[in-house]
């Protein structure tokens, strides 16, 4: 697509962070990838390469790294925030002063704020009411967009402009944007699935079948269907790539962080064990807690969630868990499409 190039800030110079850098390069535009720690910006900067998150792989030059987030905000157009959502509002706090009327905002964090229960456009509308604000999900492992594999992804917003401007900044021979005005949704699916990755990479790692993994995906879709539907979202936005899509690939990739912590869990480690040997973000973890004791407040139905809650926060053995999820009270199919949620 042609288009003026733009001047980007990513902020966040972990995998999916300079995984944007890179596209955003690749198409001709100035960025500027904010990493808090310099020994990585001068890797990026003198090597092209992220050895930390990234390693072997080559980055344009056009990436230009810095510690310095005022730097990395002056005069950009377009910010995108790929920081996990334990430091989103950190982030927020920092750089609120740095960022001019009518920028474009998009989030690409899969997670959930704790206090309200909010997703990160939400914490923008709210601090940054200056910004046009979008959300950017999708099936988008990191690793396999660097290596150029075909990609599709979806930029979601109200503000149609803002749609066009991200499609015609990010879109390539390798990676194709659509576009959806349902934020809340497209934000909703990249947040849930990585519970049920995490179940998913448990189930893995305790050998279960083939079936077991199919009935694993499809109720993991009909319970984020549920959840949605009780928080005021189009159920519907969950058929598409933000949706089934990206549970489709995170729940049967170990390239997934959230998937391979389960399966390390699933092997026996502690929930901090999985975490500290990944070293790495695994949004899941926190997104659990929030869902499980979200869907008790609230009553509603969400066996696995809920599941996962107790062996990972609770101690529950695994196969109490499994033999409760294979009674449990519900046993309609796709009973959130027929008004019964
Ligand atoms: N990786 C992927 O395939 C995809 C990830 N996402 C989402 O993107 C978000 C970021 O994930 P990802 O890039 O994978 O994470 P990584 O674990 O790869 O990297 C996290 C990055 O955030 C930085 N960071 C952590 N805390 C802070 C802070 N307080 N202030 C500034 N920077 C901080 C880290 O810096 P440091 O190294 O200094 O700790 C690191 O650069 C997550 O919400 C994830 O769900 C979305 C799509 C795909
Ligand atoms: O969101 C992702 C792929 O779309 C990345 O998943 P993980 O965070 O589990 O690696």
């Amino acid at each position: 697509m042609t288009q003026q190039p733009e001047v980007a800030a990513v902020l966040g110079g972990g995998s999916f962070g300079t995984a944007m850098a890179t596209i955003l390069a690749q198409n001709g535009h100035t960025v500027r990838l904010w990493v808090r720690d310099p020994e990585t910006a001068a890797a990026i900067n003198n090597d092209h390469e992220n050895p930390r998150y990234l390693p072997g792989t080559e980055l344009p030059e056009g990436v230009q790294a810095s510690e310095d987030l005022i730097e990395c905000l002056s005069g950009a157009s377009m910010v995108f925030m790929a920081v996990p959502s334990k430091a989103f509002m950190e982030v927020l706090t920092q750089a609120r002063d740095h960022v001019p009327e009518g920028t474009l905002v998009i989030s690409c964090t899969k997670g959930i704020y704790a206090d309200g229960f909010l997703l990160m456009s939400q914490l923008l509308v709210r601090e940054w009411p200056h910004t046009r604000v979008g959300v950017l999900s999708g099936p988008n492992l990191a690793r396999e967009i660097v290596e150029r594999k075909f990609t599709g992804t979806v930029i979601a917003s109200a503000d149609a402009d803002l749609c066009k401007r991200i499609q015609q900044a990010l879109s390539c021979d390798y990676f194709r944007v659509y576009d959806s005005p349902d934020m809340f949704g497209v934000e909703l699916g990249g947040a849930l699935k990585n519970i049920y990755a995490i179940a998913t990479g448990m189930a893995a790692a305790v050998g279960v079948g083939d079936n077991t993994r199919g009935l694993l995906i499809t109720r993991s879709l009909a319970e984020m269907s549920r959840f949605a539907a009780r928080m005021g979202g189009s159920p519907m936005t969950f058929l598409g790539l933000a949706g089934v899509g990206d549970l489709i690939v995170t729940c049967s990739s170990s390239l997934s962080r959230n998937y391979q912590v389960g399966y390390l869990i699933g092997q026996g480690h502690t929930v901090e064990q999985a975490v500290a040997q990944l070293g790495q973000t695994a949004e899941g973890v926190n997104t659990i807690r929030l869902v499980a004791e979200r869907a008790r407040e609230q009553d509603i139905y969400m066996p696995l969630a809920s599941g996962l809650y107790e062996i990972l926060f609770d101690g529950k053995p695994l196969p109490q868990v499994i033999a409760r999820l294979m009674q449990g009270e519900h046993n309609h199919d796709v009973e959130f499409t027929m008004g019964s949620a």
